[in-house]
């Protein structure tokens, strides 16, 4: 067995032991290990995914549980839980992910993904953020890192630890849909799949053993959520040690290295019912701007804007906004936009950063067509009602689904007939794009001088 990092608990845990012979290590997220294993009974390659943050463990396992069974979502098969070891979710193993699949396409496919493919592509991805919208829960963490493909081509969405469950309005706080403490929980039937008999995830399920886990060790309440598992008030700090930011989140973070934590000291960091959801979500790139301005009310909305992202990368093959800093992020988005004004969206005024940042006049906005050159007139109106200032311009995704793009020749080609990356093992798959960071050392490099002054309200940045 090939030697995993991290992870003690995963190799010495009997209940998983006893019923997955662990492979290999797969790769690592910002609080979690994942690992490719077998069942011993039947042979089901799983991943394993050992999650070193209570809160996010239970983040996921509760959208993965709503969630059960909804196409295009990655499949819980089932869970491990102690109050002394990390929780280890056992999830259907996907071996490639959108990622991987824009670098093949960069590399090998003369010409990038056909519009036929991009179609499907665009389908699945829809189809999956959908499921959870109309489940009421919005991801937050939308990239094509985070968008898994099966061997068969389909997608699956996955890493729901950002993932929050919306009650009304706008969040969720008390009533959490963890596990009944009496009651074992067993995964309902996902769609059946005869074809594939090796990987059916419903016949894996209908064969399962009862479960190993302790159910009674997960929590019932959110203030339970709020200690760590001695009891003490779990306070951890952000990842850099930052408070200071004059911003909504991390200033100096690479793009993918987010550290958002919901029980931070910081009450920019904290969620419940007096401030709201944290504007310290997902991974810069495809951050919506609200989330930069440092929103606290925001909605599903965030995740429409990271679909805009994602799919304008499907078609030119880079990110469309590769910010260094947050600042830059905003910065490059108004380049393509203009200046978020009230003429683009009349409630950015109560944004908490709004006062703080200014960009250059920018009369003559590049638009989303010079970004994007070789895409359709169709294809940019589709990216246009993501991609806009003003979240309640931003289609849901069942409209998206119905816009007649997807009804125009050439159609979408069957899920089985899309061209794959040639390998598919696991993270060889998966590639982040190598951002030149020495170019921008600092937030403010890149687009002018900055100059900063205080006010009532703390203090604004204004860019010349
Ligand atoms: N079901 C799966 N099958 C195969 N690989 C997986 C699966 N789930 C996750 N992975 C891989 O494991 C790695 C870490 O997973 P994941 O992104 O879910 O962890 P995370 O800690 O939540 O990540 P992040 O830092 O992006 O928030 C990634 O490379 C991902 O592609």
């Amino acid at each position: 067995m090939e030697a995993c990092s991290r992870s003690w608990s995963i190799h010495t845990n009997p209940a998983i032991t006893q019923r997955y012979q662990i492979l290999h290590g797969i790769g690592s997220g910002a609080y979690s290990d994942v690992y490719k294993a077998k069942r011993l009974f039947d042979g089901l390659i799983v991943a394993l995914k050992e999650i070193h943050d209570q809160q996010s463990a239970i983040r996921e396992l509760q959208a993965l549980q709503t969630l059960n069974g909804a196409p295009n979502i990655v499949q819980l098969i089932e869970y491990f839980w102690s109050d002394h070891d990390d929780p280890v979710l056992v999830l259907e193993f996907l071996p490639m992910d959108l990622n991987g699949l824009i670098a093949e396409a960069k590399k090998e496919w003369n010409g990038g993904i056909r519009v036929s493919e991009m179609k499907r592509w665009m389908i699945q991805v829809l189809k999956g953020v959908e499921a959870c919208h109309g489940c009421s829960i919005m991801h937050r963490d939308l990239k094509p890192s985070n968008l898994l493909v099966s061997a068969d081509g389909e997608v699956k969405l996955a890493d729901f630890g950002q993932a929050i469950i919306l009650q009304e309005p706008p969040y969720a706080s008390e009533e959490v849909n963890v596990p009944d403490q009496d009651q074992p929980w067993i995964p309902k039937d996902p769609d059946p799949n005869p074809e594939d008999a090796n990987l059916s995830l419903n016949q894996s399920n209908l064969q399962q053993e009862p479960m190993t886990a302790r159910e009674e060790d997960i929590p019932t309440n959110q203030d339970h959520l709020k200690k760590d598992m001695n009891g003490n008030d779990k306070c951890p700090k952000m990842l850099n040690g930052s408070t200071d930011s004059p911003t909504s989140c991390n200033l100096s973070y690479p793009a993918d290295d987010f550290s958002w934590n919901p029980y931070s000291e910081d009450d920019e960091e904290r969620e419940d019912d007096e401030s709201g959801l944290t504007s310290c979500v997902g991974t810069r790139w495809y951050r919506a701007p609200e989330l930069l301005y440092g929103s606290r009310s925001y909605s599903q909305e965030i995740d429409l804007w990271s679909l805009g992202c994602i799919f304008a990368e499907l078609f030119s093959l880079e990110p469309l906004f590769a910010g260094n800093s947050d600042i830059d992020q905003l910065n490059r988005i108004s380049r393509v936009l203009g200046n978020l004004n009230q003429e683009a969206w009349p409630g950015c005024l109560s944004l908490p950063d709004y006062g703080k940042i200014f960009f250059s006049e920018n009369p003559n906005p590049l638009g989303l067509k010079s970004c994007l050159p070789n895409c359709s007139s169709s294809e940019i109106q589709l990216l246009e009602r993501l991609i806009c200032y003003d979240p309640s311009k931003r289609a849901p995704t069942m409209e998206l689904l119905k816009d007649k793009y997807f009804a125009e020749e050439p159609l979408p080609v069957p899920v089985n007939e899309l061209r794959l990356p040639s390998t598919v093992n696991g993270q060889e798959n998966s590639s982040m794009y190598n951002y030149d960071w020495k170019d921008y050392d600092s937030d403010f490099e890149g687009f002018g001088g900055a100059e900063v002054s205080t006010s009532d309200s703390g203090f604004c940045i204004r860019f010349s």
